[in-house]
């Protein structure tokens, strides 16, 4: 019998933090329709002919960074993982680790399981939370060039995780060490995304946006909301550590462009409560299973400087899910699923 293919995929990072690499990068990555989604003519013009320019020399110098000896955490981290699966799961399996965006790509990944002779293809994007930006574009480009092969094998895909338990243990795990009860607030700062991903969606053009809080919390009706689904995160996390309900702010990070972002954003409860004389704040991440450089720059560097700015004292983050041994058995667990 032949071996079960498993394809654990992430989003990518460049393949250095030099300028070059940063444009390819962003230029693979923004031009999905699924992530800057607007009519092709329009993306291309915007993509290529002003955000990739102006903003690859500012984001290359963010990756220089947060960049070590073991090059960027995202993929570092993703190799241990995909390793410590691989040796999980034993012979039975064939373990590939593939970007959505750069290196080592899907096609790549694909065409090793294919000459591997693996009776089926499943497929664990790493992200808890169903986007469309995300999980939709692995899951479009996986049926795209698997759809072509003369023999298309079984084939299967994680959607979300959200609700992981295991999951939601090692992040409870990893923030155990910091006392969160020494915090006056408990962030959980998920990426952010447009507001009109989060209506488009919705197939029942009922729910998202429509009332006031109608995506904080997670029904039968809108179980596909990315917005939904990362406040239901933040609430198992939050009931693991005991966390009371007004102890604890759910925010987006990482905005780009102009138009409106899933809200409220990070920056903005970050003024709010310096404004109430908060000043130590305890962050996770849990749109992330790694660190990169969302947690690593954005939230341990500028999010910590600007809410010293505002008064603060500290913004301390809780490092992700990584090589944590729990959220190992978690990927062995969606690889089997
Ligand atoms: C949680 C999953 C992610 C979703 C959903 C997502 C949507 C999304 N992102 C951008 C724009 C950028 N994101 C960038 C970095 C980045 N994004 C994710 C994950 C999701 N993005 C990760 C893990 C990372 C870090 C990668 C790393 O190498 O560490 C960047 C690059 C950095 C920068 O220039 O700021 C951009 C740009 C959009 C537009 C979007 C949805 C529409
Ligand atoms: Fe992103
Ligand atoms: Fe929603």
């Amino acid at each position: 019998m032949g071996k079960k293919g498993i394809l654990l995929v992430n989003l990518g990072t460049p393949d250095s933090p030099e300028v070059a690499d940063v444009r390819r990068y962003l230029d693979q990555f923004l031009m999905d329709e699924r992530v800057i989604d607007i009519p092709a003519f329009n993306r291309t013009l915007l993509v290529k002919g002003i955000i990739v320019p102006f903003r690859s020399p500012k984001t290359s110098k963010l990756y220089k960074e947060i960049w070590d000896e073991n090059g960027s955490p995202l993929l570092y981290f993703s190799k241990i993982q995909a390793a410590m699966v691989q040796q999980k799961l034993g012979d039975d399996y064939h373990v590939e680790l593939a970007m959505r965006y750069q290196r080592p790509s899907i096609p790549a990944a694909l065409e090793r399981m294919k000459s591997a002779l693996v009776e089926s293809v499943h497929v664990v994007p790493l992200f808890p939370q169903y986007a469309s930006a995300s999980t939709g574009s692995v899951i479009q480009n996986v049926m795209e060039i698997v759809g072509k092969w003369p023999t298309i094998p079984p084939v299967s895909f994680v959607n979300s995780f959200h609700d992981n338990k295991l999951m939601i243990e090692t992040f409870a795990d990893n923030a155990r060490k910091y006392h969160p009860e020494n915090y006056d607030q408990i962030l959980f700062s998920f990426h952010g995304l447009p507001e009109r991903q989060l209506i488009k969606c919705d197939h029942s053009g009922q729910h998202c946006l429509k009332k006031e809080n109608c995506c904080a919390s997670l029904t039968d009706v809108n179980k596909f909301c990315y917005s939904a689904q990362c406040h239901d995160t933040a609430r198992l996390i939050a009931a693991e550590l005991d966390i009371p309900a007004e102890k604890y702010s759910v925010c987006f990070q990482s905005r780009l462009g102009k138009e409106p972002w899933v809200q409220p954003y990070t920056s903005e409860v970050l003024k709010e409560l310096a404004a109430q004389g908060k000043k130590r704040l305890l962050v996770f991440c849990p749109a992330f299973v790694a660190d990169c450089l969302e947690t690593l720059y954005e939230v341990s560097v500028e999010y910590h400087e600007e809410f010293k700015a505002l008064g603060g004292e500290q913004v301390q983050l809780v490092a992700s899910l990584n090589d944590h041994p729990k959220w190992i058995e978690a990927m062995v667990e969606l690889s089997k699923n």
